[in-house]
């Protein structure tokens, strides 16, 4: 029955420090084989809820499963099939590089060959190297080779690309690639939004402790003021039978003489209904124009603009 169970299911997650709600109310589905970005502020309680997931910290309400699982009272069934990336290490500052990862794979049944793990992230050179004498970027990756190299059904990886050099990224976002495409479900939390935008099937947006939106790229950046066809043609156009050819969440004005814009889900199907009612009314649209939300417009509208403190 776990095996049919999403990667993580959370209902109403609470978790307190002191005074401090750090996760107030939190749902959240990962379907198994997705990747699932989780994006919010700094504070809104992406860490906490990874690592409630993960089994570091206890929740004071709410329910947890991972593959089906407790994360605290199934830890020892759950913790060789799941792979974790903690934001800071967690690694033993004084182990050798490759030791650690070797170690590491050997805790594992069908372990990913380590030596090519290691060149793929461009680690190949810090065999000797002691964890502490890596560079920022290079623990970085080590860390994220240690949460994969035992071919894990489900990984964390908090803050993956955070810090690294182009290069770097560009090699650690075809690792996840690669893993996604295995068949290994991913949860990413991130601050940049082209990364989720790039690897998310689904993003997930915290913001003071619940997740306040969640679909996939497309369908959060659909909607919306800033979703618009614009084009020019001859002043005075019926717009009610250009109305009644579009989807009901549309709309469609002339804002200045000869000038139309028409806001809705952008997609091709909409933009496919405007031509074809310009055909049809015999209307060049001249300087025809699409415009999209990106997921940062949706993000920062969605959780504000203002630093938070
Ligand atoms: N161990 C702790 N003790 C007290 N407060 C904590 C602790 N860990 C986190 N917090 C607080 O809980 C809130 C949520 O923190 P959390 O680290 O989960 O946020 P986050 O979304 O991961 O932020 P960031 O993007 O900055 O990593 C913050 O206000 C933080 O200060």
């Amino acid at each position: 029955m776990h095996d049919h169970a999403p990667a993580v299911e959370i209902r109403d997650l609470t978790k307190r420090y002191g005074a401090k709600t750090a996760v107030d109310g939190l749902d959240l589905t990962v379907a198994r084989g997705s990747l699932t970005a989780v994006l919010g502020p700094n504070g809104a309680g992406k860490t906490t809820t990874i690592e409630t997931c993960e089994g570091y910290r206890r929740a004071d309400s709410g329910t947890v499963r991972v593959l089906g699982l407790d994360p605290v009272a199934d830890a020892a069934a759950l913790r060789p099939r799941i792979g974790v990336m903690l934001q800071s290490g967690g690694i033993y500052p004084g182990a050798r590089a490759l030791e650690m990862l070797r170690h590491t794979a050997t805790l594992h049944a069908n372990p990913l060959d380590v030596d090519e793990l290691a060149e793929r992230l461009g680690l190949g050179s810090c065999g000797r190297t002691v964890y502490r004498r890596l560079s920022g970027g290079q623990q970085q990756r080590l860390a994220l080779a240690m949460a994969v190299v035992g071919r894990p059904e489900l990984v964390f990886l908090d803050e993956p690309t955070a810090g690294l050099d182009p290069q770097a990224r560009r090699a650690t976002w075809e690792l996840v690639r690669d893993l996604r495409r295995d068949g290994v479900s991913i949860v990413l939390t991130t601050h940049h939004m082209d990364e989720a935008e790039q690897l998310a099937d689904d993003v997930a947006i915290v913001d003071s402790g619940k997740v306040i939106a969640q679909g996939s790229p497309e369908q959060l950046c659909q909607g919306g003021a800033g979703n618009t066809i614009r084009f020019q043609g001859r002043p005075g156009l019926e717009l009610e039978t250009l109305l009644k050819a579009l989807p009901d969440d549309c709309t469609a004005a002339e804002p200045s003489p000869g000038s139309y814009l028409v806001t809705g889900p952008v997609d091709p199907q909409l933009l496919a209904a405007v031509t074809s009612w310009c055909a049809q009314s015999g209307v060049m649209p001249e300087k025809l124009a699409v415009e999209r939300r990106t997921l940062e417009d949706v993000f920062l509208e969605l959780t504000g603009r203002d630093l938070r403190s």
